[in-house]
């Protein structure tokens, strides 16, 4: 298996060639050479003996970019007009935009979108809240916050970096749930102020969606709002990552002929994502979680200052195991990374159980990379979009957010995230399953129409929808 690069580096170098000196040809192999694959060519502008070509090539992380543009430059009768990042690219001046719903094309439009008209409007929802769900953006809106203190693997890269990772969590709503959202990044760090700052702004919402906050800081922040507020507040590192990770391993448990109540799991980072994944799994009936932070495994007995892992030392681990990730990790059935790239070897990886389960779910880095221990594992997924078996977060999100919008659900409760891991498992059936297979695509549309369905019906059940809808 080999990282495809559609999540790796694509370049367009633009060239300009004196095709009385060079043949396309020449720069063809110079470029594949130097470990370049090039997967399109466009003909910018062709005069004479003179064409300008963009040349998009795709690298692997081994392959060296300087390599590939020296290689060119040093052919004759070429020049090196530009080298430009596709990715880079497709951020300039942000990745979203506001359209408007209708046209305003006259003077009568104006006044009723805006002053005088919309007067009656606000008059309208003043004298009754609700209609704000039926006359604004509310009904179908979620903000997408961070703090900027936990963004992927990055850390804490604050609420100018954040943004990208927002805005791209923004078009994964639009795109696969038709949900609107706009991206927010608080330029602050402090638990009182973020929690103050979400409050102030809810009313335009009918969710909120947290992310890439750190912990423990995260858990209060989502604790207080999701008691203060009135619309579903989801913390989506936690949550949305749990609800994955549980679907994902009700497959590979099938695939490797293991019961759910049996495995030995340990889980690496037990920070936002690692505790929701540990705790969604206790309640799935799994008996023995270890979880492993910087230093090492969390067990009873111990002090912590973080009173989350306080309480996960006292409620995994039953026997207590002391060691590092390489001493704990030995026997085990399931790894689940969620801490930072690199850090687990094949050497841990051939002292787990038989056929283990390695869910290596760091992002942009995985804890370990598939081809490092594809033939030693019975199953191996990843965070990312360019392997197979991506357990990432946007299979639960766009769809547990379109059906807490539609039933108009008060909260995300336990029922309904549970819904939500059963609608993502069964979207791949026994016929399809295999080692390579155990998690539906992203781009699988009947993915977030079968937890839309199953997470109304758990909201309704529980008590928490506000609305029934018709479909
Ligand atoms: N695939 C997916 O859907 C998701 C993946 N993630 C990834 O999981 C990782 C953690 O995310 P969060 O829980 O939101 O962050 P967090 O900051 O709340 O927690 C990270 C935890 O990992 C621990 N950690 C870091 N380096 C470590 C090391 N060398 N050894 C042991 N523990 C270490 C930290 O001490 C912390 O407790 C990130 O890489 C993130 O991209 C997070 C959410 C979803
Ligand atoms: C996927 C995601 O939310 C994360 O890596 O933080
Ligand atoms: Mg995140």
């Amino acid at each position: 298996m080999e990282n495809s690069g559609l999540g790796g580096k694509s370049i367009i170098l633009r060239l300009e060639m004196n095709t009385q000196e060079i043949k396309f040809g020449q720069v063809a192999s110079a470029i594949f050479e130097a470990g370049g694959d090039m997967v399109a060519i466009d003909v910018i502008q062709a005069s004479g003996h003179i064409t300008v070509r963009d040349i998009t090539i795709t690298v692997t992380d081994s392959v060296d970019i300087d390599k590939i543009t020296k290689s060119v430059k040093n052919l004759r009768g070429v020049r090196l007009v530009n080298v430009s990042d596709r990715t880079f690219l497709m951020h300039l001046g942000g990745k979203i935009e506001t359209q408007p719903k209708v046209p305003i094309q006259n003077r009568d439009d104006l006044s009723r979108v805006y002053t005088p008209d919309v007067a009656r409007v606000c008059t309208a929802i003043q004298e009754d809240p609700k209609k704000a769900y039926t006359l604004t953006i509310k009904r179908n809106t979620v903000a997408v916050i961070s703090d900027g203190s936990a963004v992927l693997g990055l850390g804490n890269v604050g609420p100018y970096a954040a943004m990208p990772v927002m805005e791209g969590k923004s078009m994964l709503f639009k795109q696969f749930a038709g949900v609107d959202s706009f991206p927010i990044c608080l330029d602050t760090q402090d638990t009182e102020e973020i929690i103050a700052c979400i409050k102030a702004i809810a009313p335009a919402f009918g969710g909120i969606n947290l992310e890439d906050i750190a912990s423990p800081r995260c858990f209060e922040i989502e604790q207080r709002l999701r008691e203060e507020l009135e619309i579903p507040v989801f913390h989506d590192d936690q949550h949305g990552t749990a609800v994955v990770l549980y679907a994902a391993l009700i497959n590979a448990l099938k695939i490797v002929g293991k019961s759910i109540d049996q495995v030995k799991v340990i889980v690496c980072g037990i920070g936002a994502a690692g505790v929701a994944c540990s705790k969604i799994l206790l309640s799935a009936g799994v008996k023995e979680i270890i979880g492993v932070d910087r230093e090492g495994a969390l067990a009873s007995g111990n002090n912590y200052t973080n009173s989350m892992w306080q309480w996960y030392a006292e409620n995994t681990n039953p026997h207590r195991v002391q060691g590092s990730l390489r001493e704990v990790i030995q026997g085990a059935d399931v790894f689940i990374g969620l801490s930072a790239g690199g850090l687990l070897t094949r050497e841990d990886v051939l002292s787990m159980a038989d056929k283990p389960i390695v869910f290596a779910m760091a992002n942009p880095n995985p804890e370990i990379k598939p081809e490092e221990v594809e033939d030693i594992v019975g199953v191996i997924a990843t965070g990312r979009s360019d392997y197979p078996n991506q357990i990432n977060n946007v299979l639960c999100f766009p769809g547990i957010f379109r059906a807490a919008l539609d039933c108009r659900a008060t909260t995300i409760n336990e029922e309904m995230k549970l819904a939500a891991a059963e609608a993502i498992a069964s979207a791949v059936s026994d016929e399809e399953r295999n080692p390579s297979y155990i998690i539906p695509s992203v781009f699988n549309q009947n993915v977030v129409k079968a937890i839309r369905e199953l997470v109304v019906k758990a909201a309704i059940s529980s008590g928490v929808a506000r609305r029934f809808p018709r479909e």
